[in-house]
């Protein structure tokens, strides 16, 4: 009973946050937030295993309780129901709909009540899905994904820090084996197939029904999972072995070790010796997520070039402590808006989740893109007569957007603190202006910035091949009479849209300054 009562929390608090608009993320992320919120005691794997699949049939489980009257005989104590409808849409789901189609608890009042409806259930269930069409709620979303909710691409890269001698050609000709037929455009990619990506050097496109996580060459790290957009930032910081850099927001490390493969990628250069110094600072605020970025370096093959620091960016790297660091990554929590659709973020999640149920050795896993973690802080605001008051979802967004960008801004400004820094790229999954854009005007308006020295880069050295730039009419709307200047600065930035760019959503730029 003990998990269903956990469970019935972590659902509640699903619902409130779906009521304020805020489930356009990662479940999972939200599923391992509440289980911290309430200080949940049950597993939070398992919960979110049961959760995701619950929340995914929820409308129609609601539909057949409905109708099998489950919800109109709930005894009552002292005129209150005994048992709550979300703990009993637990117990249905796992009647229904489970693998094992059975209550997972020993014998309690609550699962005989649930058991007294058993035939009706099942037989309204038979009913909607004949109505619906489908011998199994699971078509609608297999549909449902195929033409809505997932990547148009699965994007890989050679990891060369886990090739012999960093040569990328052996691995290469495997997966010329696996895919032997190269296609020109990414719009093109059909299973078997594969695509040469022409922004990312060593980045390739399969069909994202084509399995590679269960491949050689991802177990060994050989090759990494990452979206497209998201190796901009290391492509566009392009460092060298000499230089010093820090992922300020680093978790699960896609970025920081794609920088690594910059640095230490090249033929010639040995990654593995013993002298070698970390040239990589990453910081990562939350532990779990710092666990997940030190396995990921390790699979990468880069643990020696990078040191992982535990805490906030902000507060714990100074120039001080961190001397003569020269470009810095800044990929910080965002609102993950140009993460399309939940459900590829979730099956991700359960690909992640599933790979590691067939694996005895943590180390084969290597974890996939993940969702940001959006920074909210939990308050309700009370109206005159004490109650909370309605918020709309709009106004909602606009604060949480408004407290995004602030935070966005204080970490970009820090990361320019550092004195010996000539590069920076910010970067966001993001396609409101007010985390991308404007983070850049707030910027360059800012005293010490300027002071500093700092300027967006020109568009020749960010990645001038990609059409689709920053947008000029946000700045317009401050720098209203110097159109060239407007141009010139949205030239520096890089927009991706979600689906229509071939992945996600994303945000990119690049500061610069000479010393
Ligand atoms: C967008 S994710 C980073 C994704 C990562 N760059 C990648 O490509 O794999 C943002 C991360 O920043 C972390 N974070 C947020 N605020 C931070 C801070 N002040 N200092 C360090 N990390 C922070 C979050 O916990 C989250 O893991």
């Amino acid at each position: 009973m003990d998990f269903y009562r956990d469970a019935t929390w972590v659902l509640e608090y699903m619902e409130q946050q779906d009521a304020k608009g805020r489930i356009s993320g990662s479940l999972q992320t939200l599923v391992l937030k509440s289980c911290k919120v309430y200080k949940i005691k049950s597993n939070p794997k398992h919960i979110y295993a049961v959760l995701d699949s619950c929340w995914k049939y929820k409308p129609y489980l609601e539909k057949v309780m409905k109708k099998s009257g489950i919800l109109d005989e709930i005894p009552k104590r002292k005129g209150k129901p005994m048992y709550t409808r979300l703990t009993l849409l637990l117990l249905c789901h796992d009647l229904l709909l489970s693998k094992a189609k059975r209550i997972q608890m020993g014998k309690h009042p609550i699962k005989s009540y649930v058991l007294q409806f058993k035939t009706r259930l099942k037989a309204e269930m038979v009913k909607l899905k004949l109505k619906l069409k489908v011998r199994s709620l699971s078509e609608l979303f297999e549909q449902d994904d195929l033409e809505n909710d997932v990547t148009p691409v699965r994007w890989i890269r050679i990891n060369p820090l886990r090739c012999p001698e960093h040569d990328i050609e052996s691995v290469l000709a495997e997966l010329n084996r696996k895919f032997p037929t190269r296609v020109d455009r990414w719009q093109d990619i059909k299973a078997g197939t594969i695509y040469y990506d022409e922004f990312v050097p060593h980045l390739f496109g399969i069909h994202p029904h084509d399995k590679i996580t269960s491949h050689e060459l991802y177990k060994r790290g050989k090759i990494i999972i990452q979206d497209r957009a998201s190796c901009f930032p290391a492509t566009i910081l392009n460092p060298t072995a000499k230089d010093i850099i820090i992922d300020a927001c680093a978790a699960p490390g896609n970025k920081t070790t794609h920088v690594a493969s910059y640095m230490f990628g090249g033929e010639g250069i040995k990654s593995n010796a013993r002298d070698v110094k970390p040239q990589i600072f990453a910081f990562e605020k939350d532990p779990e997520r710092a666990k997940i970025l030190q396995k990921m370096v390790k699979i990468a093959g880069c643990s020696q070039n990078i040191q992982v620091n535990v805490g906030d960016f902000t507060k714990l790297a100074t120039p001080t402590a961190f001397k003569g660091v020269t470009g810095l990554i800044v990929d910080p929590s965002c609102s993950g808006s140009g993460i399309f659709g939940r459900k590829y973020v979730d099956s991700l999640n359960r690909r992640k989740a599933q790979s590691q149920q067939n694996s005895n050795n943590e180390e084969d896993v290597i974890p996939d893109e993940q969702e940001d973690e959006v920074e909210e802080e939990e308050e309700e605001e009370i109206g005159e007569n004490g109650m909370p008051k309605h918020v709309s979802k709009k106004d909602a967004l606009e604060r949480r957007l408004a407290k995004l960008s602030s935070f966005q801004f204080q970490v970009v400004k820090h990361a320019m603190s550092f004195p010996q820094a000539t590069k920076i790229v910010y970067s966001t999954c993001s396609i409101h202006a007010e985390e991308n854009e404007r983070v850049v005007i707030d910027l360059l308006m800012d005293k010490k910035v300027q002071e500093q020295g700092w300027t967006v880069s020109k568009r020749d050295s960010v990645i001038p091949t990609w059409p689709r730039r920053g947008l000029v009419s946000e700045f317009q709307e401050v720098f209203r009479d110097d159109q060239e200047h407007c141009e010139q600065i949205a030239g520096g930035c890089i927009r991706a849209l979600p689906r229509e760019d071939g992945g996600i959503g994303f945000f990119a730029v690049s500061f610069e300054r000479t010393l």
